[in-house]
């Protein structure tokens, strides 16, 4: 544990001017600036956040600092604000950064829209950059936008998988509970500092598997597998042919849900709507229609909307070919518009597969490629690589 100098500008003294610091702590720990809401009258206690995000992430050994590392092109940190933006109470979110990072955070949070986010600068230790959080928010400045919140939540910006109910315990802990032996025994240097500098008491919280802290570089690829584990587990089918439930399309949309028991396979008859409900998976099957009829006026949609600006949205764009009545040379060449279509919208983050599904007339066989077509399907989804956009893959 870093030891604070003593003097008028250390987090002593701060936490005299913060008028008592109680702090809950585990993964994400609260402080309680007592006065503001509790004062006010509320029920519900107004609630903060300080991100510390100052790290130059040694352990991870890789030159950007872990917290701006990319997991499928976005940097972690934008996860993480995500996480907290979703829970309605937190009214503020403060991010500790170094001066050297702050326009790159700037960046962040304006491409990736997050909303109600200050900035301060870091300190040398963690414990530094929190005091700073926690000054933007104690301050009476002028012109400040922040509000004095009751409650201050302390969370990693490395820890990206945070759930409201973890928060909301954390919070209500921090207001009911005392502290036990065990707590200062077990607990981390948090709780140490909250019991010694402001004769706060504090209670630990049992936080859920996932609330991990993204330390190694294994951590990374740890986080991006559970993150593609999340957007995978909805796939709406879009196709041109509604009527004739006998269709190809819908024979492929079955063989998906067989095969696929653990994930949603939706119709795509209220496009708008299932957009709406932040579906990443599209299969969209062009039978009626010239070759990417129905594909591209998806794209459309999918570009118009805001979908794709957090995950990688997949669109594969299925064909069915009977190979023996199509002279399959020239279907290909009209094929091969793909490449330049998959290269336009993976300016949108929208990753555009093509796929060839064997249609012969043998049931046995169409069988077949149906249920090879529903395991490529599956795998794109799951892998969601880049590098492999505008590819006509064939089953
Ligand atoms: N001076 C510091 C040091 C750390 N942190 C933040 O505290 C969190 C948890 O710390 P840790 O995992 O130790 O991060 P690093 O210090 O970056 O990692 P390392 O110890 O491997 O260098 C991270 O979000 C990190 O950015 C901070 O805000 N200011
Ligand atoms: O043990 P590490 O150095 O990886 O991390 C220490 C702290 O950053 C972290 O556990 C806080 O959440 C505890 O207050």
């Amino acid at each position: 544990m870093e030891s604070w100098p003593p003097g008028g500008s250390g987090p002593a003294e701060a936490g005299r001017r913060l008028r008592g610091l109680r702090g809950a702590d585990l993964a994400a720990s609260a402080s309680l600036l007592s006065g503001a809401g509790a004062e006010a009258g509320c029920s519900a206690p107004a609630v903060a956040a300080v991100l510390p995000a100052g790290g130059s992430g040694e352990r991870m050994g890789v030159p950007t600092p872990k917290q701006f590392c990319p997991i499928l092109e976005r940097p972690l940190i934008s996860y993480t604000l995500q996480a907290l933006e979703r829970v309605s109470w937190i009214k503020d979110i403060v991010v500790a950064v170094t001066g050297e990072n702050m326009e790159a955070m700037k960046c962040i949070i304006q491409r990736y829209q997050h909303k109600g986010i200050s900035l301060v600068e870091s300190g040398v230790t963690r414990h530094r950059s929190i005091f700073n959080g926690l000054k933007a928010l104690a301050e009476d400045q002028p012109n400040c936008r922040l509000s004095k919140p009751e409650v201050v939540i302390i969370h990693d910006a490395v820890r990206p998988f945070v759930e409201e109910d973890v928060l909301l315990k954390v919070v209500t802990a921090a207001k009911e509970h005392g502290c036990s032996d065990y707590d200062l025994e077990f607990g981390t240097e948090c709780l140490h500092l909250a019991l010694k500098y402001c004769h706060i008491k504090a209670k630990l919280i049992e936080g859920s598997p996932d609330l991990w802290k993204v330390t190694y570089k294994r951590d990374l690829y740890a986080a991006e597998s559970i993150i593609k584990e999340r957007i995978s587990q909805q796939i709406c089918v879009v196709m041109d042919t509604k009527e004739d439930e006998e269709h190809v399309g819908h024979r492929l949309e079955e063989m998906l849900k067989n095969e696929l028991n653990h994930v949603k396979v939706t119709s795509g008859r209220d496009l708008q709507q299932i957009i709406l409900e932040q579906c990443y998976n599209f299969v969209c099957v062009n039978v009626m229609t010239s070759d990417f009829e129905e594909t591209q006026k998806l794209l459309n949609m999918l570009e118009e909307s805001n979908l794709s600006i957090l995950y990688p949205v997949v669109v594969i764009s299925v064909q069915f070919l009977d190979y023996e009545s199509v002279p399959f040379g020239q279907k290909m060449e009209n094929l091969m518009q793909i490449r330049e279509f998959a290269k336009q919208v993976k300016k949108r983050n929208i990753l555009l597969y093509g796929l060839l599904v064997y249609y012969p007339q043998d049931e046995q066989k169409l069988q077949e490629s149906l249920r090879q077509g529903a395991t490529i399907i599956a795998a794109l989804i799951k892998e969601r690589n880049s590098g492999l956009i505008g590819q006509l893959l064939v089953a």
